[in-house]
């Protein structure tokens, strides 16, 4: 609970204390995920800071009024620049590194507290089919050209229409998308973060 201890000593909040319809699992806290190693130790939380988890709450409300048997389920949210150093230093100097944010640069929303990686669950608790896992780092992930990728055949219709579903919701509770990864949300943009968030070492 070290990790709980210090995000919520910076002033975080614990999203299922904000609401307790949104699920959790934190992919980084165990073994299967791109590092192919648990890199949380002592979290067992996901933590946001209060103004990310507003919209977050948001979010899911909006989800709820489109359909009640769905739920937004979060895979990461706050994230300790240690934690993103390990990340970088796996994709550095490769193919990935659009996918994985620059601890020399600043890092990402997530080391603020202001970034969410989420998808949505049906009633069963499966994730709806999305065109990609969690953390695929290739071109069928990302979120600019999807038309293309439909068109091509690399996603699918459900997938596509699944994708725009999640965007919607989250564009009008106040999130931004990025270009790579359908999966995550910012609350904010770089500058504002900078400005105006503590950065999470
Ligand atoms: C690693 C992936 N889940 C992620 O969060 N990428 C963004 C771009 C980041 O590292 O900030
Ligand atoms: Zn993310």
């Amino acid at each position: 609970e070290e990790l709980d201890t210090y995000l919520r000593n910076k002033g975080l909040v614990d999203i299922s204390a904000q609401d307790s319809t949104i699920r959790v699992q934190l992919v980084y806290a165990t073994p299967d995920n791109f590092m192919g190693e648990a890199v949380y130790s002592g979290i067992t939380r996901a933590w946001l800071h209060p103004d990310a988890a507003g919209k977050l709450v948001a979010a899911q409300r909006l989800l709820k009024k489109e359909n009640p048997d769905l739920t937004l389920v979060v895979y990461d949210a706050a994230r300790p620049m240690s934690v993103q150093r390990k990340m970088w230093a796996l994709v550095r100097g490769t193919d990935k590194v659009n996918y994985v944010s620059n601890p020399a640069n600043g890092g990402g929303l997530h080391n603020y507290g202001m970034a969410v990686d989420v998808t949505i669950l049906d009633k069963t608790g499966a994730p709806l089919p999305m065109g990609t896992p969690f953390d695929f780092f290739g071109e069928e992930a990302h979120t600019n050209n999807e038309e293309a990728l439909l068109d091509a055949g690399k996603i699918d219709r459900t997938a596509y229409n699944n994708r725009r579903l999640l965007r919607r919701i989250m564009r009008n509770a106040g999130f931004r998308i990025i270009l790579y990864e359908w999966w995550h949300f910012n609350a904010c943009s770089r500058a504002e973060a900078r400005q105006s968030y503590p950065v999470l070492d």
